[in-house]
């Protein structure tokens, strides 16, 4: 049987890298994000592969989720596994400079938007005593940096979330993973630095870091598990990089 698969942030790196990795193996997939163009332009390229339905959703509105979910084709409401993958950081200023806006956004998008996914579809998934919820953690859930500050702050909650929603569904067929990538070249860095792309360049320079592609293989590889086992937390690093401050080696490859 063909899995379900639901992936938020589909529109670019990892969200994008997994739709491609989950189609590849015969899923049908349910790819969400912002930019509705780029969605329909992957939905136009996975289709020659998988069954894929696309719609522009903003995760931080706690009513557009709930819709979207309810709004669902009858024959796509049966979401196997649910990849909470949108999300951001923005800004790499010190907690007494940083903006408070962006503050906001972060915690709006990666713990909110989150929780309202997981709210809407956990009914579902406990109803029918099947299903996998997948959430993009990141290092910097566990390990301080300089400027990671909120951004930090909202992984540390994912991974305490992933937790605790494991508690909560002992004993049910029901499997709860958080996947805890480090440095990866995506459009995150642009996206960290409001658009500015010498800046979000000159983090990958002179080193080797982790590819979307990289952390697509470890969800699917979560997911594909026989059913009783549950893959906690994996935590991703290239090997330029390491626990601690700045945590980057800058020596060229
Ligand atoms: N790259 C890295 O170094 C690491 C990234 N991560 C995490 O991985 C996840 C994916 O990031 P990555 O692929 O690297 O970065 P990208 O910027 O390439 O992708 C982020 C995705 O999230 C979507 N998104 C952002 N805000 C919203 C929103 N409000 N509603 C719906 N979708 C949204 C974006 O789509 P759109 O703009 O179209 O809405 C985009 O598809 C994030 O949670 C990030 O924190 C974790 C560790 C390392
Ligand atoms: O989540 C992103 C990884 S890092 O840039 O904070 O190390």
């Amino acid at each position: 049987m063909s899995l379900t698969v639901l992936i938020t942030g589909a529109s670019s790196g990892f969200g994008e890298a997994c739709a491609h990795h989950f189609a590849a193996q015969g899923a049908r997939l349910i790819i969400c994000a912002r930019r509705a163009e780029r969605l329909q332009s992957l939905a136009h390229k996975l289709s020659e592969t998988c069954d894929v339905l696309a719609e522009a959703l903003d995760v931080r509105h706690k009513e557009s989720v709930f819709q979207f979910v309810e709004n669902l084709p009858e024959d796509w409401r049966q979401i196997d596994v649910l990849v909470n993958n949108a999300g951001l950081a923005l800004g790499l200023d010190p907690a007494d400079k940083a903006s408070l806006d962006d503050w906001d956004t972060m915690i709006d998008t990666n713990i909110k938007g989150l929780n309202y996914m997981t709210r809407a579809l956990l009914p579902g998934m406990v109803e029918r005593n099947r299903g996998h919820i997948i959430n993009i953690g990141s290092i910097a859930g566990s390990y301080a940096y300089p400027g990671g500050n909120a951004y930090g702050g909202t992984k540390a909650y994912v991974q305490q979330f992933s937790r605790n929603l494991r508690a909560d569904l002992i004993g049910k067929n029901i499997r709860v993973t958080n996947i805890e990538p480090g440095l990866a070249e995506t459009e995150f860095s642009v996206v960290r630095f409001h658009g500015d792309i010498e800046k979000a360049q000159n983090v990958y320079q002179n080193v080797h870091p982790l590819f979307a592609d990289d952390i697509a293989r470890t969800v699917v590889w979560a997911s594909n598990q026989p059913e009783h086992v549950n893959i906690n937390s994996i935590e991703v690093m290239p090997t330029c990089q390491a626990w601690g401050p700045l945590a980057v080696s800058q020596q060229a490859d």
